[in-house]
């Protein structure tokens, strides 16, 4: 591991960082929830200034409890029900996201939540779109070069999984790279939604799902066995099919005494990508704390980790902020931050070769001035 640079919050911000999961209504600004509110007349914010605000959703959402998490999401949901709000919501975080370093970034959100105030799936989409393209060519004004595509989620409660899938496949050529499936775990296991994923396959298009958060192994056997995920939203409780001798020191840097069971080995031997959230995953109860975090154990063994972000509004995070905990925890270097990048993009949901691109023009360029 080599450490050249002094590896702080200043230079994990200039080093080229890969987003594969993040939600749009998880990541307003808090004064555009507020000034949003007020256009709309939505009465029910649960504070009124914005340092208030951010607090409010950041001990909220510490509830231990997905459910209790998601509830969080009702206020940033009925703020964004026009096309202006969509639209203004998804231009700052493709700017948020540009100025904390990302170069690429996979950002989803539910349209079938957006369609309160009369907007139909396709102008909701459109809507968030345009934002995004607006968000990177601002950025690229401010000097940050950023690709933001989008992920369509159908949630698992719902039953509108199918028709999203061909929204995904609607708008392929337009900005959507794919399709998701998220919301409460328990109760609402993915293969709910089988006909939506054969819909994808059908049509040679990509899709994730929020698998192994708060429920365990049989989640993401479902995911993986049954539904043919590409990748695994978080799949946190992949180890739960990992075996240690007791005692391990989750920061340890080898894992020598491992055990992995079948599913573990499919994960890894497929290079399944996990999209990790720490900040979200203790916040939710699927990890007590960052220092027990499987994060590192998973990082070790060679499985495709990733690190995201989640929800920044609800995790009080960004990018850089995930990284910088990773980092403090396990004494990670540049090249395993660079290693964790390389990663994500491999898993990309964009075409081969815009991934070798960014990873080689980009990535590879970024992080060597940090090593060197
Ligand atoms: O971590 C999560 N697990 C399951 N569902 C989630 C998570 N974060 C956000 N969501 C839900 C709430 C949002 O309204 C929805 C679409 O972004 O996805
Ligand atoms: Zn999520």
């Amino acid at each position: 591991m080599t450490t050249a640079l002094p590896l702080d919050m200043a230079g994990i911000r200039v080093a080229p960082k890969v987003l594969l999961h993040d939600h749009l209504d998880g990541g307003l600004r808090p004064s555009t929830v507020l000034e949003l509110a007020q256009q709309v007349g939505y009465p029910d914010l649960p504070a009124s200034d914005t340092e208030s605000l951010a607090r409010w959703f950041r001990t909220a959402a510490d509830s231990g409890s997905l459910e209790q998490y998601l509830e969080t999401f009702a206020h940033t949901v009925a703020v964004m029900q026009t096309a202006a709000a969509l639209e203004r919501v998804a231009r700052e975080c493709a700017e948020d996201l540009a100025a904390d370093g990302v170069v690429y970034a996979e950002v989803r959100f539910a349209p079938e939540q957006h369609l309160q105030a009369g907007l139909d799936l396709d102008e909701v989409v459109e809507a968030v779109l345009r934002g995004f393209t607006e968000g990177e060519q601002n950025a690229a004004q401010a000097g940050k070069r950023i690709k933001v595509r989008c992920l369509v989620t159908a949630m698992r409660h719902a039953a509108r999984s199918l028709e999203i899938a061909e929204l995904a496949v609607r708008f392929r050529a337009r900005g959507v790279v794919g399709f998701d499936i998220a919301g409460a775990e328990a109760g609402f296991p993915p293969s709910r939604h089988l006909d939506a994923f054969e819909y994808m396959r059908a049509h040679n298009a990509p899709f994730t799902i929020h698998a192994g958060e708060a429920f365990g192994l049989p989640s993401i056997h479902e995911a993986i066995s049954f539904c043919g995920t590409d990748r695994l939203g978080h799949g946190v409780r992949v180890i739960d099919d990992i075996e240690l001798p007791p005692g391990t020191d989750p920061a340890a840097t080898t894992f020598p005494d491992v055990t992995l069971g079948d599913i573990a080995n499919y994960v890894r031997d497929k290079r399944i990508p996990l999209e990790l959230c720490p900040s979200s995953n203790v916040q939710t109860g699927a990890v007590t704390d960052i220092a027990s975090h499987p994060f590192n154990v998973l990082a070790r063994l060679r499985f495709r980790v990733t690190v995201n972000t989640d929800n920044r509004l609800m995790s009080d995070t960004t990018m850089s902020r995930e990284f910088k905990k990773l980092a403090d925890q396990f004494g990670y270097g540049w090249s395993d931050l660079e290693r964790f990048t390389v990663n994500a993009m491999k898993s990309a949901f964009i075409h081969f070769d815009e991934r070798l691109e960014l990873i080689d023009e980009v990535i590879k360029p970024g992080y060597a001035v940090l090593i060197e």
